[in-house]
């Protein structure tokens, strides 16, 4: 499966965030860094057809993220939020993570539900109102709920940023062990180092696109 981004450049009104960006992506685990600004989300909500891009084309596995194929991509690249409060959509916990499954048949739900729970230590808090949860139990509901749907990628921004050390290494290490293609923006220059590749961003350009140690030291030398 690939993502092929091809001559893109988007604009919110005048203003240019990305610039004639190309890029294919096929690696397991891709991290996108670069400055406050630099066009990073941006970037990674083109991937799911999040944003349009003004001019260009970005396609999953050979569908456009426009026009009809759109539906089919939103469906197999799973998106997380750096806001989990951006995305929590229902009262409760396991009502939250459900509702990514209402396409499926009732009985098959309640099932997916509490194995998707267990698996990012919810299960006590299935019954719990989702907005009481502490900010890293949101951020890893908000992980959940997307996961549910087993999507092929998973495209994070920033999910770490609102997280203690612990919630961080938590979602760290569940990202790693995912058996999905991640796509993971971040301004933690550790996580990166555990990527396949590395992409660097700078005022909407991708200025670096190489290995992880050679990324960081491209945009540490920006800096
Ligand atoms: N919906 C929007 N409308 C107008 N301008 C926007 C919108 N979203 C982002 N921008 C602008 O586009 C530029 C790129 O933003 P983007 O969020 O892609 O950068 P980023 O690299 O993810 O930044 P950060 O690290 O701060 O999250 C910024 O100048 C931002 O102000």
């Amino acid at each position: 499966m690939s993502i092929e981004v091809r001559g893109v450049t988007h604009r919110y009104g005048d203003r240019v965030v990305l610039r004639d960006v190309t890029v294919t992506l096929t690696e397991q685990r891709v991290g996108v860094i670069g400055a406050n600004g630099s066009g990073k989300s941006t970037f990674a909500r083109l991937l799911n057809g999040l944003v349009l891009p003004s001019s260009g084309s970005v396609t999953v596995d050979g569908r456009s993220t426009r026009g009809r194929s759109g539906a089919e991509v939103r469906r197999s690249v799973g998106f997380v939020f750096t806001d989990p409060d951006a995305q929590i959509l229902m009262p409760t916990v396991a009502e939250d993570v459900a509702f990514g499954l209402r396409d499926l048949p009732r009985s098959a739900v309640p099932e997916r539900v509490a194995a998707a729970l267990d698996t990012f230590g919810l299960a006590g808090h299935a019954d719990h109102p989702a907005h009481l949860l502490s900010g890293g139990q949101k951020q890893l509901l908000a992980l959940c709920s997307v996961l549910v749907t087993e999507p092929k990628v998973l495209v994070c921004d920033e999910p770490t940023t609102l997280l203690d050390l612990r919630n961080t290494r938590h979602v760290l290490k569940l990202l790693a062990e995912l058996p999905q293609r991640v796509v993971l923006v971040t301004h933690d220059l550790d996580a990166v180092l555990a990527m396949d590749r590395v992409l660097v961003f700078d005022d909407g350009r991708l200025v670096f696109d190489g290995a992880p140690g050679a990324a960081v030291e491209f945009y540490v030398g920006l800096v």
